[in-house]
């Protein structure tokens, strides 16, 4: 597919760290609207993707665009934020001491970058965005409750709440499910499946159950480049993924 088309587009992507390459000419595009799937064994280079992805990493060699003509290793990590690219580590970092309802409208008042201080958002949408975050989330029923007093789960999806208020048109998310249990795993899902309906998002999981029921396409990253892709199924099929990864 070509790059001007593309949403993310990753093109001979590599990185060392004294000497060993943790990405190794990765290339991969994502299209606007899509949600992919990236799955691998420990070191495969999906955390290192991710850094180059956002400016926390600058790659030795390779290009990576954003929305067909940004070139974003010209960009630092605070630009890249600012220009729409928003990425949940797995670590949910809420306000504990806030209410989910504060949490948000803290998101929402945050300037994504520089430029976004220049926007002004009138209380009346503020509330209603807010509003429609909450029901997105999840969360319509906690909207008073200390962030501190939610579950686990209920803390990624206010922390992924929070990263839609600030607007971004492609969402990066490591490994949503990790210390879930199965009903947040399964809500998780298709909490993704619905923020994909207005955002690309790329999501890091090594929960198979969670991949299958995102029903994506998916890529298999292996020594830091891309090992197969396609649909879980069709992976699941490909002898050196299992080998490398599945037959663990
Ligand atoms: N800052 C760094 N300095 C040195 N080596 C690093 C650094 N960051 C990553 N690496 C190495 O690069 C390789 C890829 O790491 P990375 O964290 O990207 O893999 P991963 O696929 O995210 O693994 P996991 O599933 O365990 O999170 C690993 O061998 C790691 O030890």
């Amino acid at each position: 597919m070509a790059r001007q088309t593309s949403i993310l587009y990753l093109d001979g992507v590599s990185v060392s760290f004294d000497g060993f390459k943790a990405l190794n000419d990765l290339s991969m595009v994502i299209e606007p609207g899509e949600m992919r799937a990236i799955i691998g064994p420990n070191g495969a280079g999906k955390t290192t993707m991710m850094d180059v992805i956002t400016g926390k990493t600058r790659p030795d060699t390779g290009e990576i665009y954003f929305n067909g003509v940004v070139d974003l290793i010209s960009e630092d990590e605070a630009s890249i934020a600012e220009l729409g690219v928003g990425r949940k580590f797995q670590k949910p970092t809420v306000f504990e001491s806030h209410t989910v309802w504060d949490n948000l409208e803290l998101a929402l008042k945050a300037p994504r970058g520089p430029l976004a201080t220049l926007f002004h958002v009138t209380s009346g949408d503020e509330r209603s965005r807010i509003e429609e975050l909450l029901t997105l989330i999840r969360l319509g029923d906690k909207r008073d409750e200390l962030a501190a007093n939610l579950s686990h789960g209920q803390k990624q999806w206010l922390e992924i709440g929070m990263l839609l208020a600030q607007d971004p048109k492609l969402l990066l998310v490591d490994e949503p499910a990790a210390g879930m249990t199965d009903a947040e795993t399964a809500e998780t899902a298709e909490l993704l499946k619905d923020i994909a309906k207005t955002h690309s998002v790329v999501v890091v999981e090594h929960d198979m159950t969670f991949v299958r029921s995102l029903d994506v396409k998916v890529t298999v990253l292996h020594e830091g480049s891309v090992l197969a892709e396609g649909s879980l199924d069709h992976v699941s099929a490909d002898e050196r993924v299992v080998e490398v990864y599945l037959g663990r």
